[in-house]
């Protein structure tokens, strides 16, 4: 597997997240994150075009599903709030809100977010650089196939630095406005400790990785991407060509398959078409299947879903442990990127974003750290992968305004 020598862009990097050093002046002019805030300024939020939650204070923390899970049933928590790191054997970060504001509306940020004062960020560093990520990718396509893998995603990650102390919100805030159909999402990642210390993870996530409303469980995972074009024209041309790529059809069937049989543990009654439709973006066209579900047992839970499903193979590949494993061994620390982030409530109904086009950022509120990955099979190319992360990147550039 290729190794990182030297690093493209900036040698500062963290492997981890240490606090940040403010090496500036005092002298620093207001910013939303020290000026006073809307009253209602959420902990956590969640935003999709027919209904919205906000929360805000912390009754409690959990770093792992079980408590959370006895907290919904034994009637101590109306509802939990959150996020599932990718690898999920390491500290979650869920809690049970102090008070819940529900909507039947997506959640229109206010102006002092979406248009306040806003710092000016740059690009600090890339983890891998780009030429390393796209050597990584042309190792996978060696060995995929060959062997036990069918399909891997790999991911890289950016580094932004910003000039004063921004808040997490405003920058949710400007993704909302941005994509207004994309699910976006604020959450603490505090719960999850050391190193999450006032940390948030904040995106715009297309994914659905489960929803359940009553009995019914509906999900709609996506995986095979091309860029939009600015050109009409060209751009229905690029839909129609990636609905016809076999190499995308084949990337997307895994995560179709890999979900149909999860939710058939819960479920005799899936339904899982087998021709994908198309979703876009502002960025990129993508393959998306509606997955459908009645849940046999009432006691069953959004949490429980969520927990079974992550991560599918649009975050891990196929078949789940050998690429985990792979990516594990390979990849720099995914933290929440490419986990899962929600709410359940103590009735079981909830729902739960893939956390991708996402962010999170430091204790200091100085930086944000943002990943872009992608699904590889035995016929991807790896320039063309590595460009499709850029793209996927751009969600979160555009927001900083980049
Ligand atoms: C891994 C990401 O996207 C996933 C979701 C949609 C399409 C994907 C793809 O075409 O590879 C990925 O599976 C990401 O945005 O970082």
């Amino acid at each position: 597997m290729p190794q990182e020598t030297p690093k493209e862009i900036g040698t500062d990097m963290p492997d981890e997240f240490p606090a940040e050093r403010r090496t500036d002046s005092a002298q620093e002019r207001p910013t939303s994150a020290d000026i006073a805030r809307p009253t209602g300024a959420p902990d956590f939020a969640l935003s999709h075009p027919e209904f919205s939650v906000r929360t805000q204070g912390v009754a409690k923390q959990f770093d792992s599903p079980e408590p959370a899970r006895e907290a919904l049933r034994d009637g101590s928590a109306d509802m939990v709030v959150g996020a599932i790191p990718f690898d999920a054997s390491r500290r979650w970060a869920l809690s049970v809100p102090e008070s819940v504001t529900s909507s039947p509306n997506p959640l229109e940020p206010p102006s002092f977010y979406r248009s306040g004062d806003f710092p000016s960020f740059t690009l600090a560093s890339q983890m891998p650089s780009p030429r390393l990520h796209r050597d990584r990718v042309a190792h996978a396509v060696s060995v995929l196939g060959s062997g036990e893998l069918d399909k891997v995603v790999l991911a890289r990650r950016e580094l932004f630095r910003a000039d004063r102390p921004f808040d997490s919100r405003a920058v949710a805030a400007r993704l909302m406005s941005a994509n207004p159909n994309g699910y976006g999402f604020l959450t603490d990642l505090s719960a999850a400790g050391p190193g999450y210390s006032k940390h948030y993870l904040v995106g715009s996530s297309p994914e659905l990785l489960v929803r359940k409303k009553g009995n019914r469980v509906t999900s709609f995972p996506l995986a095979g991407s091309t860029a939009r074009r600015t050109n009409p024209d060209e751009d229905e041309k690029a839909a129609t060509q990636l609905q016809a790529s076999a190499k995308d059809l084949r990337e997307h069937r895994y995560v179709v398959e890999h979900i149909a049989e999860v939710l058939g543990q819960f479920s005799s009654s899936v339904v899982a078409p087998g021709v994908p439709e198309l979703l876009s973006t502002r960025e990129l066209w993508h393959l998306g299947t509606p997955i459908s579900a009645i849940v046999d047992d009432p006691e069953v839970t959004a949490l429980d879903l969520a927990a079974a499903l992550h991560p599918t193979p649009a975050l891990g590949g196929a078949p789940r442990q050998p690429a985990l494993d792979y990516i594990l061994a390979n990849e720099e620390d995914r933290r929440f990127y490419g986990g899962a982030v929600g709410w359940c409530a103590a009735d079981g109904d909830g729902i739960f974003m893939v956390s991708i086009r996402c962010g999170e950022t430091d204790e200091a509120n100085r930086s944000l750290t943002a990943w872009g990955g992608g699904g590889i099979v035995s016929d991807s190319d790896p320039d063309s992968e590595l460009d499709e992360t850029k793209v996927k990147l751009t969600t979160i550039r555009k927001a900083l305004g980049l």
